[in-house]
């Protein structure tokens, strides 16, 4: 089943096209990956498809709702794990997570439950315990995930969520993302080349505003006649490049 199709979605702040017709479809369960250099439209693409911003034209439908027409039934199904991490730094790990349960309208009984499921499920337990402020950005980027994974989303956005963690602790992230493939549909935005690599199902490259090339990581090295995936890259994001 297709979790998100758009449709010509479109977005333009004034003049400016910050996505020039959009059309893609992204499988249930897939992890798909969305490369792009500085102002290439990825933000502006997970904000329309999260609902945070409208698109000036087109559409996209995730698991069978339009972002346009019933924008509540979409955010039902959807969790964004922004760039900056969420969580309250006075609270421990644990409280993070059942502070979040019972936002989503958990009882305290309840919420406890999900918050041991979570630290459970994700090798949260060392750092239970630990209050969020004094966790390194490794583990404050892995709790932060944890936490958007609390309304049992079908689809999660995370927004370069490896930006400026050291490789150690990207590697650990990477490992806590590995688990989640397959169980939920995840896009996944970001600059790290070796990441999408190491993580995605497919990869779409976008340059200025629009989708350059979409494919697996080899398919993308093939079309692109290219002996590595960052000449890959090159070669589809810059303006000569190929275009699938
Ligand atoms: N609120 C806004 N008002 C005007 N222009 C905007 C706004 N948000 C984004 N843009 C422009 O839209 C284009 C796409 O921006 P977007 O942030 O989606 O790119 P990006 O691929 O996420 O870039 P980066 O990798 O730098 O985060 C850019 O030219 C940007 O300047």
């Amino acid at each position: 089943m297709i979790a998100i199709r758009t449709i010509d979605l479109e977005k333009k702040y004034k003049e400016k096209v910050a996505l020039n017709k959009l059309n893609l479809s992204i499988k249930e369960g897939e992890l798909f990956s969305l490369l792009g250099t500085n102002g290439a439209g990825k933000t502006t693409t997970i904000k329309m498809l999260s609902c945070l911003c409208s698109p000036t034209s087109g559409d996209a439908i995730l698991l069978g709702d339009s972002i346009v027409k019933n924008p509540f039934a979409v955010k039902e199904k959807i969790a964004v794990s922004p760039q900056e991490t969420a969580v309250a730094p006075n609270l421990t790990v644990k409280e993070n997570l059942q502070l979040i349960s019972e936002v989503y309208g958990n009882n305290k009984k309840d919420a406890i439950r999900k918050a041991d499921e979570i630290i459970e499920s994700f090798g949260l337990a060392e750092i239970a315990k630990s209050k969020a402020k004094t966790l390194s950005g490794g583990w404050q980027r892995r709790l932060s995930i944890a936490m958007s994974l609390i309304s049992n989303p079908k689809i999660l956005f995370l927004d370069e969520p490896t930006l400026g963690l050291d490789v150690i602790a990207r590697r650990e992230l990477w490992t806590m993302v590995k688990e989640l493939k397959g169980k939920i549909t995840i896009i996944l935005t970001t600059h790290y080349l070796e990441e999408a690599e190491a993580l995605s199902d497919r990869i779409g490259i976008m340059t200025k505003g629009k989708l350059k090339a979409v494919g697996t990581a080899r398919e993308l090295m093939e079309c692109a006649n290219a002996q590595n995936f960052e000449d890959a890259f090159i070669a589809l994001s810059t303006d000569g490049g190929v275009s699938i």
